[in-house]
């Protein structure tokens, strides 16, 4: 496994196809550096292409889940070049980082995040382009950019919406108020809030066990097409399922699940 700055990457327990990512600077809350948009979607890259790996739990090393982007990194980043030049580069380095957030949505493997603490602007990045979401009681939340006098830019004001809903992105990203994991909760951004870090990791383990147990192929499927269905209607959605499908359901894993509902046992699939 290769060793980071920023990350930690450790199997679940041995023998599991569960592994866990976590964004490993507790010291700075674990704020995102320059080496985190550089190792991040390496690290993705690699579980992605692990065979032995069939889901990954994003957490939090520390107190916190994340702090947000590394304020040393944003001050650094401006260029002393003529202005339009400047701004040809800034933009490069902004679709970079981007792309580092994205590469959670271009790993084919779920990723399900846990979070505890805070999780803030960069924060909300990560975790809107998760695939799951469960929080503790006592995180806490907040769109933060606009009180840094920016303009969210690596996916929040983009993924967001079709999460919590387009008005309360709206009052979030613009007030970048704190909010509670329950108020996550009921704005739909996590699936369930736990009273204790212990309670959501065990049951964050869980779930990831169950799911690593399914169909690697359904499983990917399954992630593929949700995310291509937000930018498809109704017919073209159908339409790129049919096609998915008429590739890869024909498969070893559609036999031993069928086979193994009719013996009673449950099914055993080969690694994707
Ligand atoms: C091109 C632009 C792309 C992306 C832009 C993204 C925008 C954002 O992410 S906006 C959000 C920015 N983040 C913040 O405003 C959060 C700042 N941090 C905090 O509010 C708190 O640290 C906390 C997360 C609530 C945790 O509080 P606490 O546990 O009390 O820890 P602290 O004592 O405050 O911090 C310990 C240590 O960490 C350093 N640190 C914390 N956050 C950051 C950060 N975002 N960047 C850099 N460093 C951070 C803090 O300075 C402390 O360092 P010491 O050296 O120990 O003093």
């Amino acid at each position: 496994m290769a060793e980071y700055k920023t990350l930690k990457i450790n199997q679940i327990k041995p023998n599991s196809s569960v592994f866990y990512l976590y964004l490993n600077r507790p010291s700075h809350r674990n704020a995102l550096s320059r080496d985190f948009f550089d190792e991040f979607p390496r690290a993705l890259k690699s579980l992605d292409q692990n065979p032995n790996v069939n889901a990954i739990i994003l957490a939090g090393a520390g107190d916190h889940f994340c702090a947000g982007i590394d304020i040393n990194t944003l001050s650094s980043i401006t260029k002393s070049a003529d202005r339009g030049r400047s701004g040809e580069w800034f933009r490069r380095e902004i679709k970079y980082l981007q792309s580092a957030i994205t590469a959670l949505e271009e790993c084919r493997k779920p990723v399900i995040v846990g979070i505890h603490g805070a999780c803030i602007g960069g924060g909300i990045d990560i975790i809107s382009a998760c695939d799951i979401r469960y929080c503790t009681e006592d995180a806490f939340f907040s769109v933060k950019e606009v009180d840094l006098a920016i303009t969210a830019d690596l996916g929040t004001l983009q993924r967001l919406p079709g999460i919590v809903g387009y008005g309360n992105a709206m009052e979030l990203a613009l007030t970048a108020r704190r909010f509670s994991g329950l108020e996550a909760k009921e704005m739909g951004l996590v699936s369930r809030v736990f009273g204790s870090k212990d309670d959501l990791d065990g049951f964050v383990a869980q779930i990831a066990e169950d799911i690593a147990a399914k169909s690697p192929l359904a499983i990917t499927g399954t992630k593929a097409v949700l995310l291509k269905s937000k930018d498809l209607n109704l017919e073209q959605g159908l339409d790129y399922v049919a096609t998915w499908n008429s590739a890869m359901l024909l498969s070893d894993d559609l036999k031993e699940a069928t086979s193994a509902f009719f013996q009673k046992r449950k099914p055993v699939f080969s690694k994707l």
